[in-house]
């Protein structure tokens, strides 16, 4: 025995497909239950053998082939459902049967139709048939948090009395609350008073949003196994989630209670693996495991876990198994995380340049939902790497209006060095409409020789990125812009085509007069 250790006691395959749409077949169970024994925890309940035939398959095979944690089934006081849970785990390395009843009046009266005397005979008959079966039998009062604590007190005084070696003390409706939970307890371990050999246990559903909190508690007040699930999972609202009562306990060292001893480095992996064979996903802010549990958008947050993630940052991600900390490039972001994230990509910028992207990202940032990589690149390649420094052309405004299928109207205004210049023009659609203005504008016809637009990135809201080339005059160039818009990012393109064709032909004019010098 190892007083000083809090046990996991994982019910994600009973309770846990207990949730209303669960149904988890023989050889997912078996997956979750090999990762659940590489976590380390120290029980898992594989199932309710009485349940079906198909249950106590499971529980069977989980105690032939998953070794290391003890293998428990659930069973109700009757001696049938105490020989199939036997049935299901005897072949464990270390089987466990827990029985339950209800101890409250509300159960007594309405769902077991049985008094008191005759609750107490049920707990006689089953723990001592169990104990006659196994040395490790878990007694559950259920609904202990709504019983009589003078009855709870008799019953579980009786469980120890037959043999439980570990009591169970649910909060099954989810009605506790922290303190008084916690009171409630060691007021029940004070009327019990099992001694050292006996484990006290508690098992919490999350109907008020307060299973963990609970769990929390009766640890500091006493208990040394907890019941839980993985990514709470379980009957309702769900059970407490596991990867949360054990970080609690791992990242406030002792001061709650003492620690488990899982390998934490597993919890995001499992949650991905029941979260994708059970089909309840993840929230992204759930706790631990969820996509954002380790990811800052906000810019000042940002700057603090650059200079110093225990800044924001409570435990590290690589602990739970996730990817170390993201900083998300939204539109909370500031200066210092985009710099920091353009220089990760490989890019060295002059800070002026930066200063601009900054910009022209904050104006993405309104458009788009979040900024990746890709888009940051779009941006760079358009904006900076482009002939940004010798633009004659800056597009400044647009309008198109689609006049049926073929038919569009477009106003485009350039400023063409320090003039600003309108005009509008039709096409057979909106680029067409769009560079056909352009034309009216400059009283120039370049031909389109190629026109390409692709998805930066495969999100509805992704940057598209038009590639053409134009020429003009005997002069042929490239042009690419990006945009979240397509018509902007095909008339940045034309625009940018253009500039390099008056690049090309300054540079002519220049080489052609400095040979007539010569
Ligand atoms: C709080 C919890 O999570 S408890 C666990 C809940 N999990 C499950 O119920 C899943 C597995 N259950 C099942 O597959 C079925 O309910 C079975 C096989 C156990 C029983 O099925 P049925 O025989 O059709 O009974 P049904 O489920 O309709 O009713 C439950 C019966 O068990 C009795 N019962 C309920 N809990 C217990 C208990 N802990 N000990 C003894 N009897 C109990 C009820 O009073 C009722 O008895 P009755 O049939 O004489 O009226
Ligand atoms: C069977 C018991 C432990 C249970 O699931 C509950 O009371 O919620
Ligand atoms: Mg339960």
């Amino acid at each position: 025995m190892t007083p000083d250790k809090v046990r996991i006691f994982d019910t994600t395959l009973r309770d846990g497909e207990q949730s209303p749409g669960i149904n988890l077949n023989r050889a997912e169970k078996l997956q979750i239950a090999r990762q659940l024994a590489r976590l380390g925890v120290d029980v898992i309940e594989a199932g309710f053998p009485a349940a079906s035939e198909g249950d106590l398959e499971s529980v069977r095979a989980i105690a032939r082939e998953v070794k290391g944690p003890i293998v428990a089934g659930l069973a109700r006081t009757r001696n049938e459902d105490i020989m199939a849970a036997w049935e299901g785990v005897r072949h464990a390395e270390r089987p466990r049967i827990h029985t339950f009843i209800a101890t409250s009046d509300i159960h007594l009266e309405h769902k077991l139709r049985m008094s008191r005397d005759e609750v107490l005979e049920e707990v006689r008959r089953a723990v001592t048939l169990a104990r006659s079966l196994t040395d490790d039998v878990e007694f559950s009062a259920e609904d202990a948090s709504r019983s009589d604590p003078a009855f709870l007190a008799q019953v579980l005084r009786l469980a120890v009395e037959c043999g439980a070696r570990t009591l169970n003390v649910p909060d099954t409706v989810g009605y506790a609350v922290p303190a008084e939970f916690g009171a409630f307890l060691a007021d029940i371990m004070a009327r019990v008073d099992a001694g050292r050999d006996v484990i006290w246990s508690v098992h919490c559903h999350d109907d008020l949003g307060l299973a963990v909190a609970n769990s929390l508690e009766a640890v500091r007040c006493g208990a040394r196994q907890v019941e839980c699930t993985v990514n709470g999972l379980g009957e309702r609202a769900g059970n407490a989630a596991m990867e949360e009562i054990v970080m609690a306990l791992r990242v406030r060292r002792g001061a709650d209670g003492p620690d488990t001893t899982l390998d934490t480095t597993v919890f995001q992996s499992l949650s991905g693996l029941v979260s994708r064979l059970t089909g309840f996903p993840v929230p992204p802010n759930k706790a631990i495991v969820g996509r954002n549990a380790f990811a800052h958008e906000a810019g000042i947050h940002q700057h603090g876990v650059l200079r110093h993630r225990s800044t924001y940052e409570i435990m590290k991600a690589e602990d739970v198994g996730a990817p170390s900390s993201r900083l998300v490039l939204g539109k909370h972001s500031g200066r210092h995380a985009f710099a920091s994230r353009i220089e990760a990509m490989g890019y060295a910028l002059e800070p002026e340049a930066v200063e601009e992207l900054f910009v022209l990202f904050k104006n993405l940032c309104d458009r788009k939902e979040m900024v990746t990589d890709d888009d940051l690149e779009a941006l760079i390649v358009d904006e900076v790497l482009s002939v940004s420094s010798q633009k004659r052309l800056v597009l400044k405004d647009y309008m198109v209006q689609s006049a049926g299928r073929d038919r569009a109207t477009a106003t485009v205004t350039l400023m063409d060095g320090d003039a600003e210049k309108t005009d509008a023009a039709t096409g057979n659609g909106p680029v067409d409409a769009v560079f056909s203005a352009v034309k009216r504008i400059m009283s120039l016809e370049p031909k389109l020789l190629s026109y390409r637009i692709e998805a930066v990135t495969e999100r509805a809201d992704a940057m598209g990125q038009a590639s053409l080339s134009i020429s003009l005059d005997g002069v042929s160039a490239a042009g690419r812009g990006a945009s979240t818009d397509v018509i902007e990012a095909s008339l940045k393109a034309y625009v940018n085509a253009l500039n390099r064709v008056f690049q090309i032909q300054e540079g002519r004019q220049v080489a052609r007069a400095m040979e007539g010098a010569c």
